[in-house]
């Protein structure tokens, strides 16, 4: 689409500047151009003339000034405004020496600048013995006129400084230039006006898209001199456009010079630079006009806009990869235990203080996090879960922290966003925290205090603003005792801490969530007669006495199982006791073959350990901790007095 800025609304507005015989043309010819131009004539010259053109921009702009001679001259040195000279043509001359020549027998041809050759030619070649003057300055023109007054001169044909002059001496004024010199000149000035208009909507649009860039932009003339800059690339540079305009670019920061790219007019992209003790990565390129080259422009751009950027590229790339898919209400149980988890998590959600998260594997410690997450103010934001104990330490510490390009032999071009930056303003879920090497708990507790991320490899951090969840199947305290845990971070991971019990401990939400899961993974094995009444009551009643080691995954792993060996099940047959027997037995054999000493014992040491850290947590307060532990007051006395007397 072609683009025709609109002229401003108003009408273009000519400033005429001349006095006497140029006066009077302008003054005949300007109606004319009322219905394109406002015409308003100054009698005025030199710095008088400025200061009236200065006062008319002030009250409404001026577009263009028409003028002539040393005073035209004089405002285009003196003004930014384009300035259209009346230029007397050789029948200009002509017409006024015919006009002079019936007053006077004597004549002189006066001219700005330098005499016009042809006219010295014409002269010459047919001997009309006409004096041929030119002038630069009022003075020059003052002493032209004396000396033609004292050769006995009688009339002058000059422009209308000089017929001015000339009339003071007593000699006879003839003006230079005709009608038509005039009104050429005022149609130049009109088309030199709106094309004035016209660039100037074009630059007010320009400046206005540079204005609402986030990019700082500077464009710069051939010889570097900065021409455009906008508000961004001022606070970069840390000095206002006014200051800015006209110097040189690499004068004022050397290291954003675009010397190198008008000699080469080579284009350099994205490359990381410091200014001002800022990381930017800055793009040089020539700016050409019709295969031309006028200039260079030189864009900077803030890294952590662009990694913005490429996280939200890349998470709308791969939807639903950073993002927590589950709610509260996806946690399945009614028991006391797990409805005062649901309240401690609704509670964590209404702020954004770190929490830490203690149960055994497989009870759900990532749903709760996505739950939190999904409460809270960040819910539409990226979640992002790391398992600590899945990586060797150099790569958590990547994974985490990210690197800069080149950081290490094989490290990827261009470095690599650590979660922490990807789960910038979300939530960063970092399971088995207890599993994390000692060194990256001290990197970790860095992000936490300050909120700021340092790469591998950088020297710069990243600000970051990131709700830390951690979880931990480990018992803190006792790895902080023992020096593999460092205390700060302990404290300052456990400032809310949400114990999720061992399904063991809830077997009541047994029913419930066997029935929920069943329904789960018959619709992703796609057929529903999976999901039988059957096989959760025969489930149910024989899982009563299991210890359910692996908790809610195990439960889910074995209603799998069964659903895919169980061959009646398929095709909407019942499960038996027998059948499940067979298909799980760990759920029967400990019951029925009464289990070893051995086993015995170190499941008694586990549930005692458990009983223990519950205990201590609450501060040895037993109602508490069997609270927590969704178990009665006297089931807890119970368990630690029969624990205690198996414990070998
Ligand atoms: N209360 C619950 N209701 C429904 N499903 C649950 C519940 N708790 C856990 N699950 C399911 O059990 C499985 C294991 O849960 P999750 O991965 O959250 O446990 P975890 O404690 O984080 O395990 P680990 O410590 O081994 O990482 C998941 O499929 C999860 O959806």
């Amino acid at each position: 689409m072609a683009f025709f800025p609109a002229l401003g609304g108003s009408r273009l507005r000519i400033a005429a500047v001349g006095f006497l015989g140029l006066r009077a043309l302008l003054e005949e010819l300007a109606p004319g151009y009322s219905s394109l131009a406002e015409v308003v004539i100054l009698d005025k010259a030199y710095g008088d003339a400025v200061e009236s053109i200065a006062h008319l921009r002030q009250a409404g702009g001026v577009d263009a000034v028409v003028s002539a001679g040393s005073n035209g001259s004089f405002l285009r040195e003196h003004l930014d405004l384009p300035v259209v000279l009346v230029k007397p043509g050789g029948f200009d001359v002509m017409q006024g020496l015919a006009r002079a020549s019936g007053k006077a027998q004597r004549l002189a041809v006066v001219t700005y600048g330098e005499v016009p050759s042809e006219l010295a030619h014409f002269n010459e070649r047919f001997s009309l013995q006409v004096d041929l003057r030119s002038y630069t300055t009022e003075e020059e023109a003052e002493a032209c006129v004396q000396e033609l007054a004292a050769s006995g001169t009688e009339a002058v044909v000059a422009p209308g400084l000089v017929v001015d002059l000339a009339r003071s001496y007593g000699l006879e004024g003839v003006l230079l230039y005709s009608r038509g010199a005039v009104r050429e000149a005022m149609e130049g000035a009109v088309e030199v006006a709106r094309i004035a208009r016209l660039e100037a909507a074009k630059r007010e649009k320009l400046s206005t898209i540079l204005g609402h860039l986030k990019d700082g932009v500077v464009a710069v003339n051939l010889d570097e001199r900065i021409e455009t800059i906008n508000p961004e690339m001022e606070s970069i540079i840390g000095l206002s456009a006014a200051q800015l305009i006209g110097q040189r670019l690499g004068d004022v920061r050397s290291e954003l010079s675009l010397a190198g790219t008008l000699r080469t007019g080579e284009a350099v992209v994205e490359q990381v630079q410091q200014v001002n003790g800022k990381t930017v990565v800055v793009t040089r390129m020539p700016i050409v006009e019709q295969g031309r080259q006028t200039g260079a422009v030189l864009i900077c751009q803030d890294p952590i806009a662009i990694q913005r950027l490429d996280r939200s590229l890349r998470s709308r790339a791969q939807p639903g990869s950073r993002h927590a898919r589950y709610g509260l209400s996806n946690l399945i149980g009614q028991s006391e235990a797990l409805q005062r988890v649901r309240q401690r998590a609704r509670t964590c959600a209404q702020s954004s203080a770190t929490v830490l998260i203690v149960g055994e594997s497989g009870t759900g410690k990532e749903l709760l996090a996505q739950g939190i997450h999904n409460a809270s103010a960040r819910q539409s934001q990226p979640f992002v879960a790391i398992n600590c104990a899945a990586f060797p330490e150099t790569l958590l510490e990547s994974e985490l922290f990210g690197y800069v390009d080149g950081a290490f032999t094989g490290s990827s071009r261009g470095g690599k966003v650590g979660l922490f930056e990807a789960a910038h303003t979300g939530t960063i879920f970092l399971d088995e925290i207890g599993d994390m090497p000692l060194p990256l708990q001290t990197r970790l507790l860095r992000v936490l205090q300050e909120k700021e991320v340092l790469r591998v490899g950088a020297t710069e951090p990243t600000p970051v603003d990131v709700r830390v969840i951690a979880a931990t199947h480990r018992n803190m305290e006792q790895q902080v005792a023992q020096g593999e845990f460092r205390q700060d971070l302990y404290y300052r991971l456990n400032i809310l801490l949400v114990h999720l019990p061992p399904l063991r401990a809830r077997l009541a939400d047994l029913p419930m969530l066997a029935s929920h899961l069943a329904d789960k993974i018959a619709t992703r094995l796609n057929n529903r007669k999976l999901a039988d009444e059957g096989l959760i009551n025969v489930l149910v009643e024989a899982a009563q006495g299991y210890d359910w080691p692996g908790n809610i995954r195990e439960l889910e792993n074995l209603i799998e199982r069964t659903m895919v060996f169980h061959e009646p099940l398929r095709m909407g047959g019942p499960v038996t006791r027998e059948a499940l027997q067979e298909i799980a037995p760990e759920l029967f054999s400990l019951r029925d073959a009464k289990p070893s000493q051995a086993l015995r014992s170190s499941r008694a040491e586990a549930e005692l350990m458990l009983l223990r850290d519950v205990l201590n947590e609450c501060g040895g307060n037993r109602e508490l901790a069997a609270e927590r532990l969704g178990i009665s007051r006297t089931t807890l006395w119970r368990k630690l007095r029969r624990l205690n007397e198996l414990k070998p």
